[in-house]
């Protein structure tokens, strides 16, 4: 199998449809962006790259974000992290506050707003927030191999500015004595953590040591035990896309990220970490051009976790 050759197809087939889907304006400065923007990287665990298109372009990472804060405090609070943040699908979409009155304050999964503003509390834990993000991006500079890794700062005000809903979950998280840390501190990481900018290859290299067991394969770092890398894969599946989770895993079939930046973060074990990026949306918040492009490769790879 010629992947050079798969990705190079795939991008082809789909470039035509660059600028499909609504680039997501609620946060003003992601409007910005250019819609035509479309790149693919598959990085696979023997080190070699696969790319496409604006691939080398950094974006806003937005929720995908979430894994690696998942990771991280995953190995810091072991299981006693899902006493504050459930594993179930929500069925809602990602800002939604309905559930929390019902279930206690406690949202269902840390892929979700509200989750992961409790995934970054215990993050946080008890020491500064300065601390807590230091080594988020520390990990990701580590992990990509590219110590340019950053925040863009406009992205991180424009969120605080127009974060009234995720102020409202976390206030409401905060009612029901979940969280560790104050509101704005929480946030005030949440809304860096979402204005990272990554490109596709910088994205799928810091995720490869998901499909590897926990492993980044290239140094032999372990970032965390094979059981939370399937925890952190499992959740990716079931939850990784909101409301239309269930959709992406019935076309796709990979363990998926979303965010609002218009990335997808894919993690196939043992073959690949695939990154794509598309600004344009569908309805649920996922990049249109993007889960047609993993569909593509899931199609000519023959790689579906479903066998
Ligand atoms: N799905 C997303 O990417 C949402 C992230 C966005 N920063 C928010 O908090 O609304």
């Amino acid at each position: 199998m010629d992947l050079q050759e798969i990705v190079d197809d795939t991008y082809r087939a789909l470039a035509d449809s660059r600028g499909a889907g609504k680039v997501a304006d609620y946060i003003p400065a992601l409007a910005e962006v250019d819609a035509a923007k479309f790149g693919i990287a598959v990085v696979t665990p023997d080190g070699r790259r696969f790319t496409a298109g604006d691939a080398a372009e950094p974006f806003s990472i937005q929720s995908i974000s979430k894994v690696f804060v998942l990771a991280l405090a995953i190995d810091r609070h072991g299981d006693a992290l899902f006493d504050v943040v459930g594993r179930e699908p929500s069925g809602d979409p990602f800002n939604s506050i309905v559930q929390l009155e019902r279930e206690r304050g406690i949202p269902r999964n840390p892929f979700i707003n509200a989750g992961a503003i409790v995934t970054t509390d215990r993050l946080i834990d008890r020491r500064s927030d300065e601390d807590a993000f230091d080594e988020l991006v520390s990990l990701l500079r580590k992990l990509a191999r590219d110590d340019s890794v950053d925040y863009d700062r406009d992205v991180a005000q424009s969120e605080s500015r127009t974060g009234a809903r995720n102020r409202s979950l976390a206030y409401f998280m905060e009612d029901f004595g979940r969280l560790l840390n104050p509101v704005e501190t929480v946030l005030g990481v949440y809304f860096r953590q979402c204005a990272l900018t990554m490109s596709c290859e910088q994205l799928a290299e810091a995720a490869l040591f998901l499909a590897c067991d926990g492993v980044d394969p290239e140094t032999g770092h372990r970032v965390t035990t094979t059981a939370r890398c399937r925890r952190i894969n499992s959740l990716m599946l079931t939850c990784g896309h909101y409301d239309n989770s269930g959709q992406f895993a019935f076309e796709v079939g990979f363990c998926g990220k979303s965010g609002v930046g218009g990335g997808i973060l894919a993690i196939v074990p043992d073959r690949a970490s695939i990154a794509v990026w598309s600004p344009g949306l569908n309805r649920e918040g996922t990049s249109l051009l993007g889960a047609r492009a993993l569909r593509e490769i899931a199609e000519r790879t023959g790689w579906s976790i479903f066998g």
